[in-house]
This record gives C-alpha cells, structure tokens and sequence, in this order.
C-alpha cells in the first residue's frame, strides 16, 4: 500500500462510484479494487499488532463488508481472526455472537458509503458491546453508523480509533461529529489511475493549504510595507476595547502591513497604553467615519468585535460595503442584523458581492439564517453554502468543523484547531487574521479558508492551556509553515 497526503476534494457516494467506474473502464475490475482496500486495510491493522494477536472482524453485506473479508483473509496468516457477518454472506459466526473484550482489535466493515439508514438492533447491540470494551477499534472507509455525506449519526455508531479510506475522503471524515467517531484516519492510495480524477466531481474540499497556498498573497522580498495593505479593525466603547485590540494584533501578526484602530475618542487613551505596532485613529462622528472611507490606502476592515451599539454597526457596515471595501462582519455586525437578515442580505446584493466576509458562530448563524438552521435535513455544509449564495457573501460557519462557503458554491470544510479554541476572544482573532489576508489582496474565499487554516493551525502550535491571546504570537511559526510548503519541492 502507498499512502499518501490526499488531495482535498471531498466526495460523496456519486463521486465514489464514478472513481470506481472510471477505474473499472481503465482496465482495473471492481473486485481487484476491492481486493487491494482489503489489502490496504489489513497493512493498517497489523501495523503494532504481535503475531497471534486476536482479531475480531466485521462484515456487512456490501463492498464495505468485502473489503473486511479480504483483509480478513491476510491476517489470518499470522494472526487470530474472528469473521462475524451480517446479513448476506458468510463468516464464521453471526455478528449477534460477538462479545465485547476478548480482542486486541475489531476491524468494522459493516457499512460504509452505502449506509442508507439507522443500524438495525443486532448492529446496534454489537456496538454497544464494542463500546463497552477496551478493544482498538479499526473502521473501514466509515465508521459504521455515521452517514458519509455529512457526519451525522444516524444512530448508534462505531467510535473508531482509526479508520481507514481509500484514495479521497467523504465529508463525512471532516464534518462533526463524523469527524469525532473516525479517530485518526488513514487514507490509502489504492492505484486510482490518476487521469480519473479530473472527471470526478467533488462535492467540496477540505480546507488545507494546497487549496489556496497559489492564491496566498504573502510579503515578499523587495516588498514595502504600503504593499501588504492597511487594515482597520473598529472599536466599540471603553470597557470592550480588548476584542478589537485582539483583532487588530491578529491583523499585524496575520500579515498586514499596517493596521489602525478606529475607536470613540473617549477609548483612545486606554487603548494607546497598551498598542505599540498598532496605530489610532478616533472615530466617533460620521466626518471621521467618511475620512476612513475616503483614503483608498485602508482596504480592509473589520467590524463587530467589541462594537457594542447596533444601529451605528449597521450604517458603517452599510457604507463599507457600498463603497466596495472588503469587510470582515463579525459578532456585533452580525447580531445588529440579527432582527432584520434580509437589510444585510440587500446590501450585499448591492456592492461587490463577494468581498464581505461573514463569520457567524452556531448561535449568529441561527439569527441572520433562522430557516436554513432550522433545516434539520441541510448537513453544515449544505447549511454554509445555502446561506453564502443568500446575501452574497463568503460565509464561515464557525465550530470545531468551521465549514467556509462563497456565493459561486465553493465549500471547505476545516479540521485544524484544538478544544482550546473554545474561549473567549478567538473569533475576535479570527476576524484580524481574515482582515490580514484581505489586506494583503487575496482573493476573498481563498482568504477566509487561509484566515481559518492559520487560526487553527496557531492554536495546535501554541498547545493546552491556550488563551485567545496567545494565538497572534503563535501566527509566526504558521508563517513560517506555510512558506515551507511554498518553497521549492515544499508541498
Ligand atoms: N473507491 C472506493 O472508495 C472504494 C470503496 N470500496 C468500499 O465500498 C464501500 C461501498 O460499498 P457499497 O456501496 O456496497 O456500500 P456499503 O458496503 O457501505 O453498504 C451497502 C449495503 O448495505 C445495505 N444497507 C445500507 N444501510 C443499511 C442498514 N442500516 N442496515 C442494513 N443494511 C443496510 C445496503 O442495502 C447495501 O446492501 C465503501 O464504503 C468501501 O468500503 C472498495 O471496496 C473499493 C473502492
Ligand atoms: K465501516
């Protein structure tokens, strides 16, 4: 088996099938594809497993279920294997005879991309079982009960240490809680020919720096600082000075090249004590606001993050975007919609369509989008892309699966970031580091999904005990990552 950094598209059953067809059309029968993710399967599970080792496989009446009888059939050469079946098929028992606690791993070829609905009661139990044992526990493509298409669990599912899959990955691996019941996961070059892909649709990407690292505007050499754009990050009233503050640190350390502060002059003072690299600016009247406006030089802004008063959020963020500016709307500017979505959605319709960037967690999401989070069919990436093509916006639909969603379609679903996001102040973060790539002349989405990778990626190398603050001072070492893989021969 090769196994190999996969590319980021995402794809869905149709998509699998039509690889599968094209392979099959190339000269490689469906039953050599199934023989080597068999194949595949078996190298990841005997991967620390001593010879002689139990191992307990199951296997369901699909491919998912074929791929476990071949892996099944290599590690009965030097191990221990128990085949249990469900539905049609052979094995050596019936999947209600398996025990819990007996194995040192259970290989679950139950269902994969074929899942249509609830596992039925002898699945069910089975799983119950696993659960309550200590054995390791080895999915193949899904683990069973998690629909593929969005992550979500159809009922019981298989809570997978590793999972393995083949060749592309399903949204399902990304998307919550999908993600959390595949453990780490594994995707297995099975000799795909590579020509095939380009006629295979996907249903979206994962969001990783391959996707936008071409579109990445970055500082170069012979560069002056005027290049890498000025960023304003407006402030609301004394006592909520920190998040803009956070914002507009994120800006500098994201990569701007300038950023101000636009606050009421009265949180001026407070502010100027403790912002070195950062410049100030009062803005409290609409002359000052126009000023902003009027110097092309500030072309890139972000407003919400400790904004407080609503009714002035929604007029500066109307004029941002009638004057074509790219604008991050985030927190405040988004609750100051929150009674009347349809005002932003116009005004969106109005300007560039697309240089607005809104960053809505679950509960903004909810109040700017009522009907589409009340969809319970729409997975979150049917939910982000919804509401992107509604007021013409980049929408990054925030949470431990960030999905970000432009108006033409495009979808990215996010995996960077650690539990210690969770805290106060990192949307704040988040919307600097937007701003910085905006700054800098990135292409909006591109931006977002780079915004939202660096972010996460802070988080991860800042590790526990992180607090929103820390993750400017962690966005070197994400520079620095990214211009490794942008280096010749880098990624
Ligand atoms: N290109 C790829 O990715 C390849 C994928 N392969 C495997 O093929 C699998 C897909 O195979 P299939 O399309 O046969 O799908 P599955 O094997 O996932 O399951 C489909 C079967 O399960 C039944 N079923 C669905 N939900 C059920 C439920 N809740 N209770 C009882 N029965 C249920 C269906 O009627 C059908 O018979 C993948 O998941 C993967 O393991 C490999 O074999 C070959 C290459
Ligand atoms: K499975």
């Amino acid at each position: 088996m090769r196994s190999s950094v996969s590319p980021t598209s995402l794809l869905d059953d149709g998509g699998v099938k039509r690889a599968d067809a094209l392979a099959v059309a190339s000269g490689i029968p469906l039953a050599e594809l199934v023989q080597r993710a068999g194949r595949a399967v078996a190298e990841v599970a005997a991967t620390g497993l001593a010879n002689g080792a139990r191992v307990a496989v199951w296997a369901g009446p699909g491919m998912n279920g074929a791929d476990a009888r071949v892996a099944a059939r290599c590690l009965a050469e030097r191990h221990d294997v128990s085949l249990f079946a469900f539905g049609s098929g052979e094995g050596d028992q019936p999947l209600s005879a398996f025990e819990e606690d007996r194995y040192d791993l259970v290989i679950d070829g139950l269902f994969g991309i074929g899942l249509q609905r609830p596992l039925d009661p002898v699945c069910t139990e089975a799983v119950r079982r696993l659960a309550a044992g200590g054995s390791q526990v080895l999915s193949i493509d899904m683990p069973s009960g998690v629909d593929a298409a969005s992550g979500a669990l159809l009922g019981a599912a298989v809570r997978a240490h590793r999972t393995v899959t083949f060749e592309r990955r399903r949204v399902g691996h990304l998307l919550m809680p999908g993600r959390a019941q595949c453990g780490a996961l594994i995707v297995a070059d099975i000799g795909m020919p590579p020509d095939i892909w380009n006629d295979v649709p996907s249903v979206a990407d994962a969001n990783e720096p391959r996707l936008w690292l071409a579109a990445l505007r970055h500082p170069s050499a012979a560069g002056h600082k005027y290049d890498r754009g000025h960023a304003v990050v407006f402030a609301g009233p004394v006592e909520k000075g920190g998040a803009a503050r956070l914002s507009a640190m994120a800006a500098l350390r994201g990569g701007a090249g300038l950023v101000t502060l636009a606050a009421p002059r009265e949180a001026l003072s407070g502010l100027s004590a403790q912002v070195t690299a950062l410049m100030l600016r009062g803005c409290d009247a609409q002359d000052d606001f126009d000023g902003l406006l009027e110097d092309e030089r500030f072309n890139a802004f972000v407003l919400g993050p400790g904004f407080g008063d609503a009714a002035k959020a929604r007029r500066f963020a109307a004029r941002i975007i009638e004057a074509n500016r790219a604008v991050v709307l985030d927190a405040d500017a988004i609750t100051a919609f929150g009674e009347a979505p349809e005002d932003l959605f116009r005004l969106c319709a109005g300007g560039t369509g697309g240089d607005v960037v809104l960053t809505p967690h679950g509960g903004e999401f909810r109040r700017l989008f009522p009907d589409i989070a009340g969809d319970g069919g729409l997975s979150k990436l049917e939910a982000a892309r919804a509401a992107a093509a509604r007021p013409g916006a980049v929408v990054v639909f925030k949470g431990a699966d960030t999905v970000i969603a432009a108006p033409d379609g495009r979808a990215a679903i996010n995996a960077t970031g650690t539990p210690w996001l969770a805290t106060a102040g990192t949307g704040d973060v988040l919307a600097g580091i937007v701003a910085a790539q905006l700054a800098q002349g990135t292409p909006v989405f591109e931006a977002a999904c780079a915004g939202v990778w660096m972010h996460g990626r802070a988080a991860e190398a800042f590790g526990p005990g992180l607090i929103s603050e820390d993750l400017p001072g962690a966005l070197p070492q994400v520079h620095a990552e990214i211009a490794a893989l942008r280096a010749p021969g880098g990624g």
